[in-house]
């Protein structure tokens, strides 16, 4: 509910990504305003409450949405952080729009239901297009992140990046500017370009313009590395359709991410764990990212040759994962390895054998009980032997079913 003596008194207008949505009929998850003529004292004497300690950003007293201050920015030193911000009652809406990083982001309405659109972004939504508003693009190298991540988002409807925006693109990597960006922005902008519909997209554009070499160089490598399978030219690929049929199968962040990691050899051995541990430092990915990602990269060759394993092979993997206590996490694991499998078979709708039997012998597994150890007089260690011998016992009672 707005209270509409409030917004009387400012000059406000809803800005950004709300613009943008709307005219794409999408919901709506986050509106941002724009006041202008207004200043810092106006603003708390209206009952706002100002959060931004960079710039003046006020939450509103009843709906809590941003309303910003109209302002502009000059970058200062090199990098996302160098930014001097200035603003005034004097600083107007089409300056404010015109600091915005995409044409489509640059749209202003008022509370009539105006669009104020000094950089046709209703014309390049129209044509699919992701623009730059100004060559002062360049002077945030997280928008190279951005525009990628826009890219995957509304892959779906059409929308490419402007070869002129690309090139800026470009600019801003070859430049080492990217090096300026903190492994925290970096892995948020990754991890919401995982949560959209077409994510390969946002890694194939950072690709192309040489900035995942800086962000990703593993990933990035792989583009060079030539595939074993006829499926595909190169382990960019592999890598790209893991991600797809992650996609396909889950929303969960950390099974595409891992998809991902699948395809990079160096990862891919059990015996280099480090790998991960250093792309995880450096990415700053949170610990249940990590972990599903270095046991996926340690342990799916034994679920992709399930055949082959001994049922020692199969206890051992189950210990591996913690599947007593972890059954989520198993089941995580079990979809990264199916993503892999039917992307590498390019057989998205298989069925992943696999994944059915461990889940069947786990649930079996787990009805050994110590109880009945503890009640035949066991005690301490002689328990555990008793439970490991009596899975190991289920398990090679069931084998993998022959095709
Ligand atoms: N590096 C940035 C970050 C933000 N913006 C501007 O600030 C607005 C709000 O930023 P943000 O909330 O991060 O993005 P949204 O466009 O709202 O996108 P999303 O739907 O992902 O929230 C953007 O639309 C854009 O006009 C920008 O120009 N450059």
């Amino acid at each position: 509910m707005t209270d509409t003596r409030i917004d009387q008194q400012i000059n406000a207008y809803l800005v950004g990504g709300a613009v943008r949505d709307q005219l794409l009929s999408r919901t709506v998850v986050e509106r941002d305003y724009v006041v202008v003529g207004s200043n810092v004292q106006q603003m708390l004497a209206l009952g706002f409450s100002q959060v931004g300690k960079d710039f003046p950003v006020f939450l509103h007293p009843t709906t809590k949405e941003e309303y910003a201050l109209a302002r502009t920015e000059k970058k200062q030193g090199q990098g996302y952080t160098g930014f001097t911000c200035y603003s005034s009652p004097e600083v107007t809406l089409e300056q404010d729009l015109l600091r915005r990083d995409l044409t489509v982001n640059a749209m202003a309405l008022d509370n009539q239901g105006n669009i104020i659109d000094p950089f046709n972004g209703q014309q390049d939504l129209r044509d699919r297009i992701l623009r730059h508003v100004s060559p002062a693009f360049v002077e945030d190298p997280l928008r190279v992140l951005r525009v990628a991540r826009f890219a995957a988002r509304y892959h779906y409807l059409g929308f490419t990046v402007a070869d002129e925006t690309m090139a800026l693109m470009s600019q801003i990597s070859n430049n080492g500017e990217l090096i300026t960006l903190s492994g925290e922005r970096v892995w948020k902008e990754i991890a919401n370009a995982l949560t959209e519909q077409n994510p390969e997209i946002f890694f194939q554009l950072l690709h192309q313009c040489s900035a995942l070499n800086t962000i990703w160089p593993e990933l990035d490598n792989l583009w060079q590395e030539e595939s074993t399978t006829s499926n595909f030219a190169n382990l960019a690929e592999v890598a790209l359709a893991n991600l797809t049929q992650a996609v396909k199968l889950t929303d969960k962040t950390d099974i595409r991410f891992a998809s991902l990691c699948l395809a990079i050899p160096g990862l891919n051995l059990a015996a280099s764990p480090q790998d991960i541990t250093e792309l995880a430092s450096r990415l700053k990915l949170p610990k249940q990212t990590q972990l599903l990602a270095l046991k996926a990269t340690q342990l799916h060759s034994l679920v992709t040759d399930i055949k082959q394993q001994t049922p020692q092979a199969i206890l051992s993997l189950f210990d591996q994962l913690d599947v007593w206590r972890k059954n989520e996490f198993f089941d995580d694991f079990l979809l990264v390895c199916q993503a892999t499998a039917q992307a590498i078979e390019n057989a998205p709708d298989q069925n992943f054998t696999a994944k059915d039997y461990l889940k069947t012998l786990l649930k079996q597994c787990k009805t050994i009980s110590a109880q009945a150890f503890i009640a035949q007089g066991l005690t301490g260690k002689a328990i555990k032997s008793a439970m490991q011998a009596e899975k190991l016992n289920i398990i090679t009672n069931y084998p993998f079913p022959d095709d």
